[in-house]
């Protein structure tokens, strides 16, 4: 049981820390540098332009100790059913190898099969394959197209669409682009009744049909843990890659929902992805938390959002291989710790998930960066950036994109007095934290995205929140299939209105 007087205690002792300014925390302290630095993977964590210091951290410490977060951690790895409401255990870094033995040989056995069906599939044995129509959503869509995205655009091994919306504009465009006698169709659901990747099956396998696809079945890929559902569906059995219960949907890319971004990158560079993240399990488990990433992101994420209230964070991948990065990262934080209540049941203190939101740099500089810089919220600021630049052009290119993003974090801590002309004065002592990569490989970006989700099961424990439930969006799915199996009847005047109108 823990001592929620001593949790609320130590909530009062961090609210009670002065906030200094930014800049007098580096003339104070000639170290400070070092101190907020963690270096892991080839990654490099920058946390010293936050407003963390010596007595922040150590109350953060204290918290950490009151929700006895060494033990949840703990729990976690050693496949306990931490996730209470849904009656689960939490086992994504079993599929990196971190975890309880039974769990990571049962998904060495998924991973197995899977690989075989990356072989297989290389062979030719399922026809000449060139287009990979990947249909999914959600957790199942959201870490393959990133992967895909940031790994694969040159690798030249097959032509990729991930589909998740349910507006048929999206499959559209796929369909128009792919030859559906060489298109593997892959069906990617945890659940396999999730509306809109039926749905988009469906359409997929109309579209196959009506070009005279002799089996549109047989070019058919189920990812899924529920297999049974599969079959009924119509798929193979041969050609359904499980995974486990365990494995939360915006966890899943690690399991058999990775699979075009194994068949894009090639099993190697799968192997390489899980081997990243399984570095990050290790430091994660291992690391005092002082030198722990994801625990440090964590308490930072916890002081803007609790201490100084800050309503949302904002991401900004200054490379065009990572522009996916933001909306996958909405998913991971705003699904797993956007709640109200504890994981008792009891209403949480303060807020949760911050609102996750950003872009790409340097785009997002000549669009949203005016608000950061002179807007009147704090708003932190997460820079990632990669030293090897993507690109073969002049190195102009990646220098100024580098330049741009350095520049941006001392500008919004710096700022600049103008008391002549207020319009031009830059507040500063705006907080930013920066993640620089050597090299954006599958095994760094395995790292980072690891790093993300121990970060955002940190919030959650810190929270004491359970991450690994979702049970808000359920409201809104029932009540669309009240809709449209009854109509717009019983619901308020706007919404009938609505239904009527658009519907009839
Ligand atoms: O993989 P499934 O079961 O189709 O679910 C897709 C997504 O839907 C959600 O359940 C939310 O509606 C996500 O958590 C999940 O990633």
């Amino acid at each position: 049981m823990l001592d929620q007087a001593k949790i609320a205690d130590c909530w009062s002792q961090l609210k009670g820390i002065a906030v200094p300014d930014l800049r007098g925390l580096f003339e104070e302290d000639a170290d400070r540098l070092p101190k907020h630095l963690v270096e892991e993977s080839g990654l490099r964590f920058d946390f010293s332009k936050t407003h963390l210091w010596e007595a922040s951290l150590v109350a953060f410490e204290e918290l950490a100790a009151a929700v006895d977060f060494t033990g949840m951690r703990a729990a976690m790895f050693a496949g306990e059913v931490i996730n209470t409401t849904e009656g689960r255990a939490v086992e994504h870094t079993a599929e990196r190898g971190e975890g309880n033995a039974e769990s990571v040989a049962a998904a060495r056995e998924h991973q197995r099969r899977m690989r075989t069906l990356v072989d297989v599939i290389e062979a030719g044995a399922l026809g000449e394959i060139r287009h990979i129509l990947h249909v999914g959503i959600g957790g199942s869509a959201l870490g393959p197209d990133l992967l895909v995205d940031a790994l694969a655009r040159d690798a030249g091994r097959y032509d990729v669409a991930i589909v998740s919306n349910v507006d048929g504009v999206a499959i559209e465009e796929a369909m128009a682009r792919f030859d559906p006698h060489h298109t593997l169709l892959v069906v990617a659901s945890k659940t396999f009744t999730t509306t809109e990747t039926m749905l988009n099956a469906a359409s997929a396998i109309e579209w196959m049909q009506e070009a005279g696809v002799e089996d549109p079945y047989g070019q058919v890929i189920a990812l899924t843990a529920s297999p049974d559902k599969a079959i009924e569906w119509g798929v193979d059995e041969t050609r359904i890659l499980g995974f486990s219960e365990s494995v939360g949907g915006r966890y899943s890319l690690w399991s058999s929902i990775g699979f075009p971004a194994a068949l894009a990158l090639g099993w190697d560079g799968f192997e390489a992805l899980l081997e990243g993240a399984a570095a990050m399990d290790r430091h994660f488990r291992h690391a005092p938390l002082r030198e722990n990433a994801p625990v440090r992101a964590a308490f930072v994420d916890q002081f803007y959002s609790r201490v100084m209230l800050c309503q949302t964070r904002a991401v900004f991948a200054y490379d065009e291989r990572l522009r996916l990065l933001p909306s996958y990262l909405q998913q991971l934080e705003m699904e797993s710790n956007g709640k109200s209540v504890k994981a008792d049941g009891t209403p949480t203190y303060g807020h949760t998930a911050a609102i996750t939101w950003g872009g790409v740099g340097t785009d997002a500089q000549h669009a949203v960066f005016q608000l950061l810089h002179q807007g009147t919220h704090i708003v932190p600021v997460e820079f990632i950036a990669v030293t090897e630049a993507g690109d073969a052009l002049d190195p102009a290119h990646h220098q100024t994109l580098l330049v741009n993003c350095f520049a941006q974090g001392a500008a919004l801590m710096q700022g600049r007095e103008n008391a002549a002309d207020p319009a031009r004065a830059y507040p500063g002592n705006r907080p930013s934290t920066t993640i620089l990569l050597d090299a954006l490989t599958p095994h760094a970006l395995g790292a980072l995205i690891a790093f993300y989700e121990h970060r955002t099961f940190t919030n959650g424990i810190l929270m004491q929140i359970n991450s690994f439930d979702q049970f808000g969006v359920e409201l809104g799915k029932e009540i669309a299939r009240s809709i449209e199996k009854d109509g717009a009847r019983g619901f308020d005047p706007s919404t009938m209105a609505l239904i009527e109108r658009a519907l009839g």
